[in-house]
């Protein structure tokens, strides 16, 4: 039994993408008026349209129905992990819980493997990180991930429950280096947007792309990650896709502010708190993440486009 906790775009794309592949899958939603439009309508009308449920995929209300034999995956938006499992602790001790959100909390800083380590300290934690679009996923086309975790049995264990006939998944230790990866790269990820969105060109993008991974690479050394894990799936891989494709949501957000037009508040865009968390942390660490901090003197009203381009390129000339 698989349990999938969070019933947004991506809960609802691997919940049917194992279901597809056989076994149970429950998708826990928070809300009971969700829970019952996904039993009625058996498709997620409102974040993954056109994706009939399949009929092995049972939408559940209650985390008591949760077995305690299940794999929990837990696929909410960042800035809501810590209090869903502090909230339902109860529903996780000593558990291996899977996240599948990419940020750094607001309030603590940390991504969300620490983030199930400091709020369930007995659970087991894991991740499931890389490049993947919900409508990707669900849609059975092929697709690569990174699962993280320090236990290498179970890492083991959750690479064979979780890979798929169109979902390939790579293994590593390294869950410093996976979190940071799928984190950092939704920041870099508006920036790109933002440069695309004011016409400042490809070449900026490129150049975006590169800095951005120098700085992810700077945070996650520093913090005990693998060069290789950054190179990999859910660093490398995922700024890529991230930042090259209208598919993101943290792009199309970049995009809208570099075009000055407005975003629909409701769509998440999980590297706006992110950037603020990375720069807290960065300054915490004292190491530079200019890109970071550009993006979140955006973000902040403090500077236009212009002038946070002009942060960037006025700093003092260095090594590569
Ligand atoms: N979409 C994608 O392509 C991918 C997403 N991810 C990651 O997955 C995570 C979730 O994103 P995604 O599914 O796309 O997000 P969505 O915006 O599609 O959905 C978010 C879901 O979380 C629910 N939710 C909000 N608050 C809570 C809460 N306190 N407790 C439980 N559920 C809550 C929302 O419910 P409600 O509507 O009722 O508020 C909604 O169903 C993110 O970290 C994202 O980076 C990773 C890879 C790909
Ligand atoms: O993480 C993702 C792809 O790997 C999804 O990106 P967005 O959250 O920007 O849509």
């Amino acid at each position: 039994m698989i349990s999938v906790l969070g019933a947004g775009a991506f809960g609802t794309a691997v919940a049917v993408s194992l279901a597809r592949n056989g076994g149970s899958v429950q998708l826990w939603a928070h809300d009971p008026a969700h829970v019952e439009a996904l039993r009625q309508a058996r498709e997620n009308v409102l974040r993954l349209p056109g994706v009939p449920l399949p009929d092995n995929v049972e939408p559940i209300e209650r985390l008591d129905d949760v077995p305690p034999e299940a794999v929990i995956l837990l696929a909410v938006p960042m800035q809501t992990l810590r209090h869903l499992l502090q909230d339902n602790a109860e529903h996780f001790l000593a558990r291996t819980l899977v996240a599948c959100c990419k940020g750094m909390d607001l309030k603590t800083h940390v991504g969300p493997v620490q983030t199930i380590s400091d709020c369930v300290p007995t659970a087991m934690p894991a991740i499931l990180t890389g490049p993947s679009f919900a409508a990707d996923i669900a849609h059975g086309l092929p697709t690569a991930l990174t699962l993280a975790c320090r236990d290498e049995r179970v890492g083991k264990a959750l690479q064979q429950s979780l890979t798929t006939p169109n979902l390939r998944i790579y293994r590593t230790t390294d869950t410093i280096g996976a979190e940071l990866g799928g984190a950092l790269k939704n920041v870099i990820a508006i920036a790109c947007g933002v440069v695309i969105g004011a016409r400042l060109g490809d070449s900026a993008r490129a150049a975006l792309m590169t800095r951005g991974y120098a700085e992810m690479q700077r945070m996650a050394l520093r913090l005990g990650a693998k060069p290789e894990t950054l190179a990999g799936l859910s660093g490398f891989g995922d700024l890529a896709l991230t930042c090259t494709s209208e598919g993101s949501r943290n792009f199309r957000f970049g995009l809208s502010l570099g075009q000055g037009e407005p975003f629909d508040t409701d769509v998440t865009v999980e590297g706006a708190a992110t950037a603020r968390a990375a720069l807290a942390r960065a300054r915490e660490l004292g190491i530079e993440m200019p890109i970071t901090g550009a993006v979140t003197a955006l973000l902040d009203g403090q500077v236009d486009v212009r002038q946070a381009m002009d942060m960037l390129l006025s700093r003092p000339l260095k090594d590569e």
